[in-house]
């Protein structure tokens, strides 16, 4: 389905934030490692976090939910023996269960997004769990992926951390159930670093030991410990409120976003300090976010590494803005859904926005005129591309028709009923 996004110069209202899905993701996944039941107050619910959801259960773990919580019984570090598993589109949530794998015999991750997940590399991963005597078959380190497990026990790791952060998470989350102890050391760069804390964060909360360098390049973790069954509750999602808060932040607006922990160890969280230095007018207290904007912004730089789920949020946002902008060290967007610089840019570019990209960078020269409009998008199956081309479209001159958009659901499935409710003209076609 499409989506025509209307030129729409003022928004307001309260909306509370979808919850995380990073958090949903890793407590669906430590409740089914438990060994007994865990509660998850507030999990995410949209086609990643179901993925998750529906892997965990094919596993062996029992979920029964109501509207407020997930209960799930867990099966401990002894998965059922499932021969096949279909995470959707959901890039955490196959590279997480990828390492699980290692405790089934023989696991096929079939191949349902051939042109977005489909086309993302796992090597580096498959790489680290060769060297602990798994044995992963796959097209050239891409999905179908099929691993045979059974055989690790630990020991010594190097992974890479070039182009995700997935993989070091993924191994953490294995190696404390492994026989003996393991050692593992971050080679080559560690990208995304910041979300490696909330993987640490919530391994803590499920009772694992991990010890960790300062600098998170180098890990040690005792081998044979059994994850506890606890009670979460999941924050809100910074990365898909950020655009929300840069949807407030170019048009007039009086808008209200709760549930956004002023203390997070999101580092999208982030974007808050991003629109202030903007000098959009916003006030973060008691965990409610407040924009009462005047389409003014002014430029920026950012090292958008630190926030890399809200930079195309925000540098929709630096569409806007009065001079030029520049976000530096972001080149594993191009790893993503698609590819975050090169296709986010050219759909950019189609709605009349001045942007530039180098290998690693995007360049934005402000149009706070306004752009053209009147154009058809290609999501490339990529909810943060459509998230960040309505937020254009609000201040385009004609309608931005958003294709395939129903893809926004991968992490925001209610993102368009949210932008109505402040006053966005949205039409489904
Ligand atoms: O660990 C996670 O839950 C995630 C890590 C990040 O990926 P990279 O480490 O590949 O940047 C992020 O973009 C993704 O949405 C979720
Ligand atoms: C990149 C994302 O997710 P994943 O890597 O889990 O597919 C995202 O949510 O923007």
């Amino acid at each position: 389905m499409d989506m025509i996004v209307t030129p729409t110069p003022r928004l307001q209202g309260t909306i509370g934030a979808l919850s995380s899905k990073n958090y949903t993701t890793r407590y669906l996944l430590v409740a089914a490692l438990a060994e007994g039941t865990s509660t998850i107050h507030f999990p995410a619910h949209s086609e990643d976090s179901d993925a998750m959801r529906r892997c965990i259960q094919d596993l062996g773990a029992t979920l029964v939910e109501d509207d407020q919580k997930a209960v799930i019984t867990g099966f401990g570090s002894h998965p059922s023996d499932v021969k096949e598993l279909n995470v959707g589109n959901a890039g955490a949530v196959l590279r997480f269960l990828m390492g699980i794998a290692a405790l089934c015999p023989d696991v096929t991750f079939v191949n349902t997004y051939p042109d977005s997940l489909g086309k993302r590399p796992h090597d580096d991963l498959i790489t680290a769990l060769g060297q602990i005597g798994v044995e992963v078959e796959h097209e050239n380190g891409r999905l179908p992926i099929t691993i045979r497990g059974g055989q690790a026990k630990g020991g010594s790791i190097k992974v890479s951390g070039a182009v995700s952060s997935q993989y070091l998470s993924s191994l953490l989350f294995l190696t404390p159930m492994l026989k003996e102890d393991s050692e593992i050391t971050v080679i080559d760069d560690l990208k995304s670093k910041v979300v490696i804390g909330q993987t640490l964060e919530v391994l803590e909360q499920a009772g694992i030991v991990i010890h960790a360098s300062e600098d998170y390049m180098h890990f040690r973790i005792p081998g044979n410990q059994v994850y506890q069954a606890k009670t979460y509750t999941v924050q809100g999602d910074y990365p898909g409120s950020a655009a929300i808060l840069a949807a407030a932040s170019v048009t007039e607006s009086d808008v209200t976003v709760e549930r956004l922990p002023v203390k997070s160890k999101q580092g999208e969280r982030a974007v808050v300090d991003v629109l202030q230095m903007m000098e959009v007018p916003l006030t973060h207290e008691n965990d409610i976010v407040h924009i009462r904007g005047n389409g003014k912004l002014k430029a920026v730089e950012f090292d958008g590494d630190a926030a890399t789920d809200a930079v195309l949020a925000m540098v929709a946002a630096a569409v806007f803005a009065e001079g030029t902008s520049r976000f530096y060290n972001v080149e594993n967007l191009r790893y993503k859904e698609c590819d975050r610089i090169t296709d986010y840019l050219n759909e950019l570019r189609k709605a009349g926005a001045r942007v530039e990209e180098k290998q690693a960078e995007i360049i934005v020269h402000g149009r706070p005129e306004g752009v053209e409009g009147g154009v058809e998008i290609n999501a490339h199956y990529d909810h943060r591309v459509i998230m960040a081309l309505t937020i254009v479209g609000l201040r385009s001159k004609a309608p931005l028709r958003i294709k395939d958009a129903h893809h926004v659901a991968k992490s925001y499935p209610h993102f368009f009923d949210h932008m109505k409710t402040l006053g966005a003209k949205l039409e489904w076609v």
